[in-house]
Formats: C-alpha cells, sequence, structure tokens
C-alpha cells in the first residue's frame, strides 16, 4: 500500500494505437466527439464529427502517421513515457509517476483505478499544457475528476493547471533553441497550436475576443485566456532569447477550417518570405513533447511549402521531450504543488 506516497499523473492528448485507418478513426472518434473539444450542440457534433469531419479527414490523417511513426511507436507517447521515468528517478520516492492519454492508450480510466488500488491518497494531475484551455487542460481535469468520482475514490487531487510563464519552463525552451545559431536566421516564428474563434470567445465572457488587446498584456479575466498567454510565454521567450520584437512574429497552426485563431503560420511563413526571410527559426511552445504537429506540420509540410516558394531554410526547434531542463522543471512544478496544503 503507498499511503504516504503521492501519485503523479502526467497526461497528454493520446495517438492512435497504430497508424492504420481503424485505429486512426477510433482515435478521432473519441477525440472530436469530446463536447469541450467539438463544441456544438450534441446532434449537430455527432453530425458533423461522424459524418463529416472523419469521414473526409481520415485517410490523410493516416498518411501523416504512417510518416510520423518510428520503430518505437508514437513520439507523444514514447517521450511522455521517457518523461515519465526520468522524472521518477529526479523525484525518488515520495512520488510515484504515472502516464496516461487524454484519448485512447494508455487510457486513463485504467491508470486511475491502478492508483486507487494500489492506496495511495493523493493525486497530483499534471496535464502536459503550458497554456490552459478547454480543449486540453479544461476536458483532462474533467475527465479524471467524473472518473475519480465514478470509481467512488477518495483520492484528493491537486492539478497543474498551467505553466506558460514559469521560468524553467521558459529557460528549457530557450535552450532547446539556442541549439540553433539565432543569428544565421532571419526571422523566428512562435508558431501555437490553434483554436477555433468560438473557444476564444468563451474566454471573453465580457468582450469581443477580437477588441481584447490580449496580444500584448494578460487581462484581468485573462489567466485562462489561450491567446493571452500564449502571447505571454513569447514575450519571455524572446526576452530571454534577446529577440527584438520586428524579429518574431507569433502565428496558429493545425486549424481545422477557416474560423480558427488567426494569423495562420503557413501564411506568416509565406509573407515573411515575401519580405525576403528566407531562413526561419519556428518555436512550437504550446507543445512539450514533439508529435504530428510539430514534426509532420511544421517539419514536413510548412517546410516543403516554404522551399518551394524560394524559402532557403525552415527549421523547427526540437521539443522539450525528455530533455534534462524540462524534467527538472516538471520536478519543481510538482514539488511546488505538493507543498500547497491538499
Ligand atoms: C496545445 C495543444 C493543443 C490544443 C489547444 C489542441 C486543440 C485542438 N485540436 C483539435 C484537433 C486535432 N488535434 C490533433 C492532434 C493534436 N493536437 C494536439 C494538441 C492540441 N490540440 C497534439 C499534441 C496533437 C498530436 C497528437 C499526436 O498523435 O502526435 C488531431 C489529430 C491529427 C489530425 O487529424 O490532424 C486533431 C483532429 C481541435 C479540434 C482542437 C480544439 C478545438
Ligand atoms: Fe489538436
Ligand atoms: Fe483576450
Amino acid at each position: 500500500m503507498n499511503n504516504d506516497k503521492t501519485a503523479v499523473l502526467l497526461m497528454n492528448v493520446g495517438s492512435p494505437d497504430e497508424p492504420e485507418i481503424g485505429a486512426v478513426w477510433r482515435y478521432l472518434t473519441e477525440f472530436l466527439n469530446d463536447k469541450r473539444v467539438i463544441d456544438l450542440p450534441w446532434l449537430l457534433r455527432k453530425f458533423l464529427v461522424n459524418f463529416i469531419i472523419i469521414p473526409f479527414r481520415v485517410k490523410n490523417s493516416t498518411r501523416l502517421y504512417k510518416l510520423l511513426w518510428t520503430e518505437k511507436g508514437s513520439p507523444l507517447i514514447f517521450h511522455s513515457f521517457e518523461m515519465k521515468q526520468k522524472l521518477q528517478i529526479k523525484l525518488e520516492d515520495k512520488f510515484e509517476v504515472f502516464v496516461a492519454m487524454r484519448y485512447q492508450n494508455p487510457d486513463y480510466k485504467r491508470i486511475i483505478c491502478q492508483i486507487r488500488e494500489q492506496g495511495f491518497k493523493k493525486l497530483i494531475l499534471f496535464p502536459l499544457y503550458p497554456q490552459y484551455a478547454q480543449s486540453t487542460t479544461e476536458t483532462t481535469v474533467v475527465a479524471v475528476k467524473q472518473e475519480l468520482e465514478r470509481q467512488n475514490s477518495n483520492i484528493e487531487l491537486k492539478v497543474i493547471n498551467q505553466f506558460y510563464d514559469n521560468p524553467q519552463f521558459i529557460q528549457a525552451f530557450a535552450e532547446q533553441g539556442r541549439k540553433y545559431n539565432l543569428a544565421d536566421y532571419d526571422h523566428v516564428i512562435f508558431s501555437y497550436h490553434g483554436l477555433p474563434n468560438r473557444h476564444l470567445e468563451n474566454s471573453h465572457p465580457d468582450i469581443k475576443a477580437t477588441q481584447c488587446s490580449c496580444q500584448n498584456s494578460i487581462p484581468e479575466y485573462g489567466k485562462n485566456c489561450y491567446r493571452a498567454t500564449c502571447y505571454a510565454t513569447t514575450r519571455l521567450l524572446a526576452k530571454e532569447l534577446g529577440l527584438k520584437k520586428e524579429n518574431y512574429t507569433v502565428s496558429f497552426q493545425s486549424r481545422l477550417d477557416k474560423n480558427w485563431m488567426e494569423p495562420f503560420t503557413d501564411n506568416v511563413m509565406l509573407q515573411k518570405l515575401q519580405e525576403g526571410k528566407k531562413r526561419i527559426l519556428v518555436f512550437a511552445p504550446a507543445f512539450v513533447t514533439d508529435c504530428l504537429e510539430t514534426i509532420i506540420e511544421i517539419g514536413d509540410e510548412y517546410r516543403e511549402i516554404f522551399l518551394e516558394n524560394g524559402g532557403e531554410k525552415l527549421q523547427l526547434v526540437e521539443s522539450l521531450n525528455a530533455e534534462p531542463a524540462w524534467i527538472d522543471t516538471m520536478a519543481t512544478l510538482v514539488l511546488e504543488e505538493a507543498n500547497k496544503s491538499f
């Protein structure tokens, strides 16, 4: 029994079990039927997701997952496991670290069952998203709370809600960037996973998102405003890297349709090219592990478009994965959370 130990649960989005059409279909079905991801009325969501989006998307997504897949499987999954192992060593034996995915496997419901059966009384949930969003952190927290209730568990829960401005996180990402010589590049893009504009409006209860100045500072209400926190992460990273305002741009990638957060990364990249910036370095600080959206979308797809249009170099900065500076950051975040009273 582990009465005096605290369980730490790392949770990320998840990947399909294999890069085959059936597995990708199951993954997209679980992911996109989540009402916090596609937040439309039930019937409209079911119809749109299951009869339009998935049938139209699944073939291409499978092709991309085949390109992404390695001998060790999906990067998002194997990097998450490597993080878990290294964090366990760092935290030693007062904590036991688990890893689960919001969608597909390892299944968070099964991992919570293990945590309960092993007698843990305290759980620190660590959603692996630097910036809070309803489609990532919120859905993870709600799912874990619901599952703990369903299993009649009295485990005490704490959550690391976000860490977009944590100085160690900023340092760790900057260190990844410093592996490249910044002087070799004409411009830097900070590319974040986008959100539907509707989600942005949800985090702007009193004002239209378009009228909000959260690009410049975190507004009063704004700690849960994804756009505000993306820009805040960028300002801190730019400062750490000594970048001048005119030498970097924030943009958003991975849109499902045109009503997503702008500017779009691919448009920014081509606009910079027109301005004569032929060598671009891209950071993706919404992701702590490399995944489909970094390796394939930026590293392959955007890079190819950039080169075809006359660019010379588009370089993706690797994510934090299991880098020592990031493992140290994770340990600090866990210990800080553990030191707040349960
Ligand atoms: C910052 C993290 C993420 C946010 C915010 C996010 C929002 C979001 N995503 C979709 C739809 C898809 N995302 C997909 C892949 C994917 N998304 C994230 C992270 C965030 N998503 C990651 C890390 C990944 C990669 C997973 C991997 O296996 O490597 C996919 C699947 C791939 C594809 O078919 O393109 C979809 C679909 C929505 C709708 C959304 C916000 C509403
Ligand atoms: Fe996504
Ligand atoms: Fe805002």
